[in-house]
């Protein structure tokens, strides 16, 4: 095995030339792994080889569509039509049609590794589609089983969630879009966490960015240190909902992260095993008794598995239940938690029990490695938690356990701060902008709001309105919260690092403008019900052309509208213009000049409207492919593409043409 590394790391040093990760070729091999696996006996014999080839595959492309989504029917109508079907017909055996995932609504999944794609014009424009919905969010790019933690949880619009472990936000996206299922504006609160600063800011990239909501705070924290939530009263609140989707030596993400061939060791799960046990115990401890909380990892190894699951149920004891799933998610292959399993040094010797670990090896295992006692077992039910295998449904491994507190926790009072652990190194300053809520400052904007778009103020809430600055003269962003989020806010910004709150409903503008203020995009919904002024019904033809432009240019001007003369009597500035053709109905925010009209949505957001009235959007499809095309060429060039993150291999195979 040394000498496999070894041999690797030579290869790297003599051949690789910086940047050309995505080029090399892996020799898919790790006799640790396989020894390590084959002694765990997870996998029952006469499935190993299959286990193991399937490893060695690419892992198909899943997508999932916004389950909120408004117009789902209309999107889903138009993929099958204009691709699904035409894929299918094509009678190639060499071009797989997606396939809907069987566990999850709305889910497909297919092959769009890159010679796939550039195999039939089809499969190019569906990847190019594909791109551009995941972009603006009405689709979700994510890996099927890591959806299923998610859909355990029975999550519902009132809902308190920590969704501990959060970035890059695949799943914090999937809990949103459950929120938002029953109810346009839930009344609930998701905090999303992470304790790396950067992958906040990649969560508020790749997840709020694309689902803006009012209802979600990101904050910064060690989750196995966090602090329990205060409500309005100051008292501590308990989470109805957690999800735990900890940090993991991955090792169910093989097809997706080929460098793990070289770099899997036993260590890595031994080394997290402390940190998951900590990040556990915590999130279960904020729960509210009757609360659910799912414990999950892309890891097979039962040390980072069954081990943490069966240290809560002994923590906990009487408060705590491992729920049985058996009958939720049916179209989901699973294998039964084991409730046996072998703790292996890095040579692959047994510790059959923690008095057998030698001193020096004592920082190394802890007591809570080894699997649980007869009678332990017979209690524990580690049978309720499972396990994906990739070879079941050509897909990627994954662990899941759903747990319940059934009971308060003997002697755990929230209101005390769990032990901050020494820095082991200060990080930079944590220097955000404040959130301050405008408060008796909110004046202006109420007039302006009620003279130029009809706000009555007596109704919209104006108190949970914030700016992120101390100097409200400087506000260019107004941001907007839920009622919750604005109580989490207000007594809970010196607890917490936050990084983002809310939703942008409007900017100041520096132009002729009617108003001071122009309407934004991502906080339209939560603002439209309330305006009554400035909203211009469009029809189909004008509306077509106000997102395609007129001539390579996106002001369109007047006299080419239907709707030119409501526009000459209105003022300049922001306008929402408003279109229902049979069930796809779209409110898109627009400004409104002297002589012009244009969109003021992204070009993404311009061709997914375009496409589901059915009309062409190929110009603009062009544009934002040699854009896309640019930054990608601009990247590899700043030293991209170099296997960095994991996140930027995930979204590789998006990202190529
Ligand atoms: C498996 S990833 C989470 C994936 C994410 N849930 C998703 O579905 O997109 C684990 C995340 O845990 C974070 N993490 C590691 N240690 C943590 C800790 N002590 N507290 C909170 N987050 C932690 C990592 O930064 C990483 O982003």
């Amino acid at each position: 095995m040394t000498d496999l590394i070894e041999n690797h790391k030579q290869e790297e040093k003599m051949e690789k030339p910086k940047n050309s990760y995505r080029l090399e070729k892996f020799n898919k091999v790790n006799e640790q792994f396989f020894n390590y696996y084959r002694l765990q006996e997870i996998i029952p014999p006469n499935e190993w080889d299959m286990f193991i080839q399937t490893l060695r595959e690419d892992l198909p492309s899943s997508f999932r569509i916004q389950n909120c989504l408004p117009e789902k029917e209309t999107l889903i109508q138009y993929l099958e039509e204009k691709y699904f079907a035409p894929l299918r017909d094509l009678n190639d055996e060499s071009i797989h049609a997606p396939e809907s995932i069987l566990f999850v609504e709305n889910a497909f999944q297919t092959n769009m590794s890159r010679s796939t794609v550039r195999s039939h014009p089809i499969l190019r424009d569906l990847h190019e589609f594909l791109i551009n919905e995941n972009t603006i969010g009405t689709m979700s790019r994510q890996e099927a089983v890591s959806m299923v933690p998610p859909l355990l949880l029975d999550i519902q619009p009132q809902h308190l969630i920590l969704d501990a472990c959060a970035s890059p936000g695949s799943k914090t996206m999937q809990i949103i879009e459950l929120m938002h299922k029953k109810s346009s504006h839930p009344d609930g609160l998701l905090i999303a966490n992470d304790v790396d600063y950067n992958r906040c800011y990649l969560l508020v990239h790749q997840t709020l960015k694309r689902m803006p909501t009012a209802n979600c705070v990101v904050v910064n924290t060690d989750a196995s240190q966090f602090p329990s939530v205060l409500g309005p009263d100051s008292k501590p609140m308990f989470f109805d909902r957690v999800l735990c989707d900890v940090i993991c030596s991955g090792d169910g993400t093989f097809r997706k992260n080929p460098d793990l061939w070289r770099t899997w060791d036993t260590q890595k799960a031994l080394n997290l095993h402390k940190i998951q046990n900590s990040i556990a115990s915590r999130c279960f401890e904020l729960l509210e008794v009757g609360g659910l909380m799912a414990y999950s990892t892309c890891s097979l190894n039962p040390i980072e598995d069954e081990a943490i699951v069966a240290q809560l149920l002994r923590k906990f004891g009487d408060a705590i239940e491992l729920v049985d799933v058996s009958q939720q998610l049916p179209g989901l292959k699973r294998v039964a938690g084991r409730s046996y399993w072998k703790v292996l040094d890095k040579n692959l010797k047994e510790f059959s029990s923690y008095n057998e670990v030698t001193s020096n090896l004592k920082n190394v295992f802890v007591p809570s490695m080894f699997p649980p006692s007869d009678e332990e077992s017979k209690r524990f039910n580690l049978h309720r938690s499972f396990r994906i295998f990739p070879h079941h449904q050509n897909s990627g491994g994954f662990f899941v356990a759903l747990l319940k507190k059934v009971a308060a926790v003997p002697g755990f009072d929230p209101a005390v701060q769990p032990r901050k652990p020494p820095m082991k190194k200060r990080r930079r300053t944590f220097r955000e902008d404040p959130f301050v809520f405008l408060n008796d400052n909110v004046e202006e904007l109420q007039s302006d709001l009620e003279k130029h778009y009809g706000v009555d103020k007596a109704q919209f809430p104006f108190n949970n309105i914030l700016i992120r600055t101390h100097n409200t003269e400087k506000k260019k962003c107004i941001y907007y919260v839920n009622d919750k989020l604005r109580d989490f806010l207000r007594v809970n910004s010196e607890r917490y690092k936050i990084v983002n709150a809310g939703v942008g409903i409007l900017r100041r503008v520096d132009k002729v403008s009617a108003s001071q203020f122009r309407l934004m995009q991502d906080g339209l919904d939560a603002l439209l019900p309330y305006i009554t002024k400035r909203i211009i019904d469009v029809d189909e033809d004008d509306m077509t052309l106000i997102l395609n432009g007129y001539e390579d240019n996106h002001y369109v001007p007047l006299q080419h509208l239907n709707c030119q003369e409501i526009l000459s009597q209105i003022e300049c500035g922001s306008i929402v213009l408003h279109l229902k053709k049979s069930n796809f109905e779209t409110h898109v925010t627009g400004w409104l000049g002297a002589h012009t009209v244009s969109a003021f949505i992204s070009r993404e957001e311009k061709i997914h409207i375009l496409s589901m009235l059915g009309q062409d959007a190929s110009k603009l499809k062009l544009k934002v492919l040699t854009v896309r095309k640019e930054k990608g060429l601009k990247k590899l060039a700043n030293g991209g593409g170099d296997g960095g993150p994991k996140e930027a291999n995930q979204e590789a195979d998006l990202e190529v043409d």
